[in-house]
């Protein structure tokens, strides 16, 4: 495809930013059309089966509070078209390898067909082929039913409680993410711990407290060769049959999540005792595969099939919804208005929501590792912005730190607030949720509606000097979702897809790989060089002074 600033769009919402967009007043437009809520709020609504109610669940996204107009939409889905995005869409679906650097088809959407269709790679089916997908899924659906029940016993014939995760990057943040949003359908006997860092804190103190006769371990890499990744395993292999005086039965109690069986064998797993997945499942997307092995353990796997339901839910819609009605379609395109016509540097997200605490950091690696990307597909550079710097927190919390830039701050950041209509927590006759949603309502109000001069000084004893202080210049652009019941398996499925749609209608746009990462490669490289040189005479060599000066004095502070 073309670079996107190449495409006659493109100049076209230039010129439409320079006369309309740029003056776009949202107090003044609400005013003017009070249909504006409604024409810019889109609705899904995912199926009563699979709902955390006994109704379906609508997912509401109001897309109002954002500095568009009608023909900024038009404009915008105009660009999507000449870009080429549904296309793209239609041939990642299809099995295409639009994962154009690595030669790979891009189809974790298969993972979540919960309705069968076929789906294939190279002509091969990957739902029904033995070792495919429906097979992984029959495999975690069988172990989770036998590690939750007792079946599936320790080697001291103990049911296993404490599940050690360990894996990094994709093969950790979507497990924790999603065992944390859904810690509410969590089994309450099961302790669960995610280890992920090299900093060796992290596996101690997983292991402190953990016996090895009720723990599992699920060792999920993709690769089964990341540093990181195979030097926990190996420190929890190694305590495991330390404490357990060489009679602790591996096969018991380690299982991989991988793509890689002949790495996994040599670790000491049976094959066996590996859930495989396809190399066309990028790690940042491949909660939905057996490295949700976790998420299945602790929910149960009914709920886990929710979770995928949910997620396919959201893939229908993105596939089948015209692009000015299509819910990701508008986030992405968005996102690019922002970020290429407002001069917007970030994104952030912030959950009305305790269980979501860690959906920001979740969102960071979709999106950063998607389209942090300078080179197009022709090998050049583009010549706009890319990727974002996705940033969040839960709210109410972020409110009262980094909130005061989102109001007052020189750039303009565009923001995202969720919350559930129902809380699983209804404390205090439902006081907290009413309070935790006049906040979530308040917020996007005054972001846009800010506070002038006028306004400050109407207030009364307002000192002259303080005035420009206590002005909120306003207009700042929201999107609010909203999820009209609680956040169950499937909601938070629909969500995480949302994003993922989103980001790849970015990446569309922008005519860059979404699905490649060569950007985390050079540093590995380099810390592996760096390694040996810690265990040898002197400071390294040719590095510049500050890397080499500053290696020579770790070594000798830590007496290495
Ligand atoms: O699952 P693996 O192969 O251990 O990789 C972990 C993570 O490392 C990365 O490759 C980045 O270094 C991510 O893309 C990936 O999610």
């Amino acid at each position: 495809m073309a670079p996107a600033s190449s495409l006659s769009a493109w100049s076209d919402l230039h010129s439409h930013h320079e006369s309309v967009g740029k003056n776009i007043v949202l107090k003044d437009a609400f005013k003017n059309d009070p249909k504006r809520f409604d024409k810019f709020t889109r609705k899904i609504t995912l199926p009563a089966d699979i709902s955390s109610g006994s109704n379906g669940t609508d997912i509401i996204f109001d897309f109002s509070k954002n500095l568009i107009t009608e023909e900024t939409l038009d404009k915008l889905v105009k660009l999507a078209e000449e870009a080429g995005v549904e296309k793209k869409r239609d041939a990642m679906f299809a099995g295409g390898k639009i994962n154009f650097t690595e030669g790979r088809a891009v189809y974790h959407a298969a993972l979540r067909n919960v309705s069968n269709q076929t789906m294939k790679v190279d002509g091969v089916d990957v739902m029904n082929t033995k070792g495919g997908v429906n097979d992984v899924l029959e495999h975690m659906r069988v172990f989770s039913e036998q590690v939750r029940s007792g079946e599936w016993k320790g080697y001291t014939g103990k049911k296993l409680t404490t599940i050690i995760n360990v894996g990094i990057g994709g093969s950790d943040l979507g497990p924790v993410m999603v065992t944390e949003a859904l810690k509410h359908y969590g089994a309450k006997d099961m302790t669960l711990h995610f280890v992920s860092n090299i900093d060796g804190t992290h596996i101690a103190e997983a292991l402190a407290n953990s016996d090895p006769e009720t723990t599992l371990f699920l060792i999920a890499s993709k690769t089964f060769t990341t540093a990181e990744t195979t030097t926990n395993a190996n420190t929890a292999k190694s305590w495991f049959l330390e404490k357990t005086g060489g009679k602790g039965d591996i096969a018991k109690h380690f299982v991989a999540l991988s793509t890689n069986e002949s790495e996994v064998t040599k670790f000491g797993i049976d094959a066996a005792n590996m859930f495989g997945f396809e190399s066309w499942v990028g790690g940042r997307y491949s909660v939905w595969s057996a490295i949700g092995l976790s998420v299945a353990l602790y929910v149960g796997f009914d709920n886990f099939h929710k979770f995928l339901a949910g997620a396919h839910a959201m893939d229908q819609h993105f596939q089948q919804a015209p692009l000015r009605e299509n819910i990701p379609a508008i986030g992405g395109l968005l996102s690019v208005w922002y970020s290429n016509f407002y001069g917007a540097q970030t994104h952030l997200v912030a959950p009305f929501d305790q269980y979501l605490h860690r959906f920001p950091a979740y969102l960071q690696q979709l999106s950063m590792e998607s389209n942090g990307k300078t080179i197009t597909s022709d090998g050049s550079p583009a010549k706009y912005t890319t990727g974002p710097i996705l940033f969040g927190e839960p709210c109410t919390n972020a409110q009262h730190s980094f909130f005061q830039l989102v109001h007052q701050g020189t750039k303009l950041i565009p923001s995202d607030f969720i919350l559930a209509a129902k809380s699983h927590n209804p404390v205090s006759d439902n006081l907290h949720q009413k309070m935790l949603a006049s906040n979530y309502l308040a917020q996007a109000e005054a972001l846009m509606v800010g506070k002038t001069a006028e306004e400050v000084r109407a207030e009364g004893n307002v000192p002259e000097e303080l005035v420009p202080h206590k002005v909120f210049m306003g207009n700042r652009p929201t999107t609010s979702i909203l999820v009209g019941g609680a956040i169950g398996p499937a909601e938070l499925g629909a969500l995480i897809v949302y994003y993922e749609h989103l980001t790849f209608t970015e990446g569309a746009v922008w005519d860059i790989n979404s699905f490649d990462q060569w950007g985390v490669e050079l540093g590995k490289v380099l810390a592996k060089k760096i390694l040996k040189e810690i265990d040898e005479e002197g400071a390294g060599s040719g590095h510049d002074s500050s890397t080499g000066g500053l290696l020579g004095a770790f070594k000798a502070y830590g007496g290495f």
